[in-house]
């Protein structure tokens, strides 16, 4: 099966349509995507819209009423439904723990199925507590309602893991916690990710979260119409419409600061003062910004020479406000939004 390379398998979706028995018009309408192997692709877009339909028709919970689905070349509509589901990971916002099983049996219920020894279960669960972030000792033995809902949603995503498939489908799997765990779940997902190169599709109502995850974002419209598809770089750039620059919101010039990191951008070769404030290769220009901004000065040092205030500009493609430098001193705790209206927006 399509599981044979494990660190990701291209899905192509071809006149992808849902029709619900009874209901005026389709969920989901003639739908075309090509998803990259090794690629999170982030689907937003309204409620309703037919993101969540889109994403289960692809292990079939939801059945098309007509269209093509191939994972790795393969015709999905083919193989046995439940067959297919155990080579497909699947983390939802609800979790969906078996609240008898302790934690262990619940991420080792899918290796289970696939006919894996006890040992080489045993081995995975416990490689997989650790990857989420979750002692071993301290969670196998536990039984879901024993943990928070972060940590709930963290066992969600390891038992989505569990037998290794090449393609997850994630529906909110952050959806139901703090904005707190959430960014940090969000950041272990992108480290994990880093690492893992599954093939993903992720949904969310969150466009920040999009930004943050998404190798590509496909913002959709009603009955999963593709408004645009790209990376969340293009798209903040060169939003296709109104309906689109609407997701983005007021911030896009921050947003792309955000996803730019110093290291990114041309530093010039010059000296660098004693007093001049430094930032790592590794900061993104919001944060560089934000420094600028503390330190009323148009420009800091960084491992690969002095970025300034313009080459910042340049690289959002934003023109630098005349006489240029960020002036007034303001503290880091004022926020990119304030730096950028002050700085950026003139
Ligand atoms: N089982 C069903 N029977 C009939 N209509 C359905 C069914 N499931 C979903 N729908 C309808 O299909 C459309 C798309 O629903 P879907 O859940 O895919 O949207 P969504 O974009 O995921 O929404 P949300 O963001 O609110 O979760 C909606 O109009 C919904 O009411």
């Amino acid at each position: 099966m399509f599981d044979r390379d494990t660190g990701g398998a291209r899905i192509e979706l071809r006149a992808l349509t849902k029709h619900y028995p009874g209901q005026p018009a389709p969920a989901v309408d003639n739908v075309d995507l090509d998803i990259p192997a090794g690629e999170l692709v982030v689907f937003v877009g309204p409620s309703g819209c037919g993101k969540t339909t889109t994403m289960k028709m692809i292990n079939r919970l939801v059945e098309p009423t007509s269209g093509e689905i191939r994972i790795g070349g393969q015709d999905v509509l083919s193989l046995h439904p439940d067959e297919l589901r155990r080579h497909i990971g699947y983390a939802i916002q609800q979790v969906g723990l078996f609240p008898h099983l302790t934690i262990g049996q619940n991420i080792g219920l899918v290796p289970k199925l696939l006919g894996w020894s006890a040992a080489r279960t045993a081995d995975r669960v416990e490689e997989l507590l650790t990857l989420v972030n979750l002692e071993p000792s301290a969670f196998h033995d536990r039984y879901p309602s024993q943990l928070s809902g972060g940590q709930q949603q963290r066992v969600g995503v390891a038992r989505a893991l569990a037998a290794d498939p090449p393609v997850m489908l994630m529906d909110e799997p952050f959806g139901a916690t703090d904005p707190i765990t959430r960014e940090h779940l969000q950041n272990e997902f992108v480290k994990l990710q880093k690492q893992l190169r599954k093939t993903i599709i992720f949904v969310t109502h969150d466009f920040e979260e999009a930004i943050k995850l998404g190798d590509r974002i496909a913002v959709l419209r009603e009955r999963s119409h593709i408004a645009q598809y790209d990376t969340p770089a293009n798209i903040l750039a060169n939003p296709a419409d109104d309906y689109v620059a609407g997701f983005i919101g007021q911030d896009a010039t921050l947003k792309r600061l955000a996803l730019l990191r110093v290291a990114d951008v041309q530093c010039e070769r010059q000296p660098m003062s004693a007093d001049m404030p430094r930032i790592t290769a590794d900061a993104s220009l919001r944060e560089a910004l934000d420094v600028m901004l503390a330190h009323g000065t148009d420009r800091c040092g960084s491992p690969s020479g002095v970025l300034t205030y313009d080459a910042l500009c340049e690289a959002v493609g934003t023109e630098p406000a005349s006489g240029t430098a960020p002036a007034r001193k303001e503290p880091v705790g004022a926020g990119p939004a304030a730096a950028l209206k002050e700085a950026v927006r003139r």
